[in-house]
């Protein structure tokens, strides 16, 4: 299998002696990579390295075999994302968002926007007013943004922070919708167990910025055990070394 992101032995320390440290995982092409942690764990940190966001004190990463620290632009050429809530103009229509967000990029054909779209489930609503959308509409149309450069590896963030049950619901489905039909790899950053654990099939557990293990779900979850109880379990424990599964 494909390695699509590699991840290694990421240290970042905060002036106020926050952070993450020694953080090394891989994303494998077809993974919905869920990676989880209370907050303040290091997701949002761990993201934003990948990012090119921010230079870590330690560690690298690997995009479809780019450094991100040496050969950003082709590193992040198949790469799309979405930080925590999607920003959008609420007066203007979801179609003229994105007409906005298109513009930086070179050479992207015309019927892209229709395209992402119809791929996120807006096409009946895109001339209506973003105002008017519910929360899981705003979020499936930052997902839209974040497609517009056809990418292979889409990194969220939180993306169902403040939805409702039907919202979270829409953003998963989009999610697989886009994993089976598109083939697009995702990497997942959320507090919210039960939800990414309904489609993830890879776990990472951050925990007091480490990684405290790392597997496929299924592995990890034996005997009936729900992904909360599991994590729950593996983060009351002390501290141990990383153990693959
Ligand atoms: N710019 C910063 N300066 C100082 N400390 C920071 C900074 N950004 C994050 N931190 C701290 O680093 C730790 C990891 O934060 P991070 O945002 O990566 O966690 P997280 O798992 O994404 O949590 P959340 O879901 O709450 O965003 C936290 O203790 C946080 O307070």
């Amino acid at each position: 299998m494909d390695k699509l992101l590699e991840v290694d032995d990421l240290t970042q320390c905060y002036p106020n002696g926050r952070g993450v440290r020694n953080v090394s995982f891989d994303v494998m092409k077809g993974d919905i990579f869920g990676f989880i942690g209370p907050n303040g764990a290091g997701k949002t940190t761990v993201l934003k390295i990948i990012l090119g966001l921010i230079r870590p004190d330690q560690g690298s990463v690997r995009i479809f075999g780019h450094h991100v620290a040496e050969a950003f632009e082709q590193a992040m050429s198949h790469v799309g994302c979405l930080i925590e809530t999607a920003e959008a103009y609420e007066y203007m229509s979801a179609y003229d968002n994105l007409k906005l967000s298109a513009r930086f990029y070179r050479d992207l054909p015309k019927t892209r926007i229709d395209q992402v779209l119809e791929q996120v489930g807006l096409t009946p609503y895109k001339h209506e007013r973003v105002n008017g959308y519910s929360l899981g509409m705003k979020q499936r149309l930052g997902l839209a943004s974040a497609l517009l450069s056809d990418p292979k590896l889409v990194l969220l963030d939180e993306p169902s922070n403040g939805l409702d049950i039907e919202g979270m619901a829409d953003v998963r489905n989009t999610v697989l919708q886009l994993s089976r039909e598109q083939g697009i790899t995702f990497l997942i950053a959320s507090h919210l167990m039960h939800d990414l654990g309904m489609i993830a099939n890879r776990i990472g557990i951050m925990n007091n910025g480490s990684l405290i293990r790392i597997g496929n779900k299924d592995e990890l979850l034996q005997g009936g055990t729900t992904l909360e109880q599991y994590v729950l379990s593996q983060i009351q424990q002390p501290k141990e070394a990383i153990r693959n599964v």
